[in-house]
């Protein structure tokens, strides 16, 4: 059965009496809506639909979250209104269209844990998503932010980037707590993937993988993974948050954080080299992992006056990616000239896998921000340690 926006409206004003308070007393919360539009092919799967901190639980199907912040229950009262306004007309997607702006807000399929959209106070997106993508079960689609995990690549005998972004994930009511810096005045939503009995024949590891997505008041979107071993022998894995940034025009991209550091060339075999230039810029297909990098790094996109800033702990190397034109074109879900407004530049622990003895935790944050470029990298704070 599909599920239409009309069930999210019903559950909204069902459950009034729940929702009121919350909303008056806060000013950030977790919206959750199904767009049947944008995975259909998921509709079909029953899954716990939790508002946590709304006191209720509703088990309805669901693939897509939403994360918005600074909303108030009026400013949410009067979109429903005009999606209610809408019910008559075919389902389109209320952000896209222009029907409501929320301003900053991250999408979340529960497919892969992917990200699928990050947009500043102005609405504008900041993550690239091909034109091409495939938007179908099993494969990630084409942009946002897939989880490589537990192999990022080619480096070991799964699947490229493992199965975690081809998984369905669910929502996970009673996470293990994190500490206060990750939850204060922030919207968010936890994740969880488990292995699987199909997951187990080709990765023999009991695991638990949480992954907390939340949009501070900045606007800034952060990624907390948590993987913990539960079997009874230790495991290794390589992991990436694989990170497709929307630039305007790849050969205006300088990426500042990386220079005088080692790499590993995936388009030469892996063999390793040291960066020499000042900062990395783009005029070729780029497929390299740097190593030990420091744990902020700036994206500069010249043409649109902003820089991404980049703040990780727990993932010493930078996998950097673009397929430029001929690799482009023999990708199916691609366009032609789409290179030129991507850069992947993926937070990641490849070189030296983790190694989880039974019991253990790994933990790897990512802070993604966006400045103007007018900021230097001195206050920048790029040789900051951690987040
Ligand atoms: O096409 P995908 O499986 O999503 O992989 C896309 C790219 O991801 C990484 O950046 C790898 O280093 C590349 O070799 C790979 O081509």
């Amino acid at each position: 059965m599909y599920f239409s926006y009309l069930h999210v409206l019903d559950l909204f004003s069902s459950h009034q009496t729940h929702t009121l308070p919350f909303f008056t007393n806060n000013r950030f919360f977790l919206l959750i809506f199904c767009f049947v539009p944008i995975f259909p092919q998921f509709c079909h799967l029953p899954l716990p639909l939790v508002f946590s901190n709304l006191g209720f639980c509703s088990s309805r199907s669901l693939d897509v979250l939403w994360i918005v912040k600074d909303q108030s229950f009026l400013d949410l009262k009067h979109t429903i209104e005009e999606l209610r306004c809408g019910l008559n007309s075919p389902p389109i997607n209320p952000f896209a269209s222009g029907c409501t702006e929320f301003g900053k807000l991250i999408r979340v399929s529960l497919h892969g844990a992917q990200v699928t959209s990050w947009k500043n106070e102005h609405g504008e997106e900041l993550l690239f998503t091909s034109s091409k993508a495939i938007f179908k079960s099993p494969k990630a689609m084409r942009g946002g932010i897939p989880i490589c995990f537990p192999q990022f690549g080619t480096c070991g005998s799964l699947e490229l980037h493992g199965f975690a972004r081809n998984r369905m994930w669910f929502i996970d009511d009673n996470p293990p707590p994190l500490p206060a810096y990750d939850s204060i005045g922030k919207s968010f939503v936890d994740l969880l993937l488990k292995s699987s009995e199909e997951d187990m024949k080709c990765w023999p590891h009991s695991f638990e993988f949480r992954l907390r997505v939340s949009l501070t008041s900045d606007g800034d979107l952060n990624l907390i993974s948590r993987v913990r071993n539960i079997n009874g022998k230790p495991f290794s894995f390589s992991f990436a948050y694989h990170t497709y940034l929307l630039v305007s025009d790849i050969s205006e991209i300088r990426i500042e954080g990386l220079e005088t550091l080692d790499y590993l060339d995936n388009l030469l075999q892996k063999e390793r080299f040291t960066e020499q230039g000042d900062a990395i810029t783009f005029e070729s297909e780029v497929d390299r992992v740097y190593l030990g990098s420091p744990n902020a790094i700036a994206v500069l996109d010249h043409e649109r006056k902003r820089t991404f800033v980049i703040r990780k702990e727990g993932l010493p190397d930078v996998g950097v990616w673009n397929p430029w034109d001929k690799k482009a074109k023999s990708m199916v879900d691609m366009g032609d000239e789409e290179y030129k407004h991507m850069l992947c530049v993926d937070g990641a622990v490849i070189e030296k896998p983790v190694i989880l003895k039974p019991g253990e935790e790994w933990t790897g944050r990512l802070q993604l921000s966006v400045v103007a470029s007018s900021f230097c990298s001195e206050r920048l704070g790029l040789d900051r340690d951690g987040l």
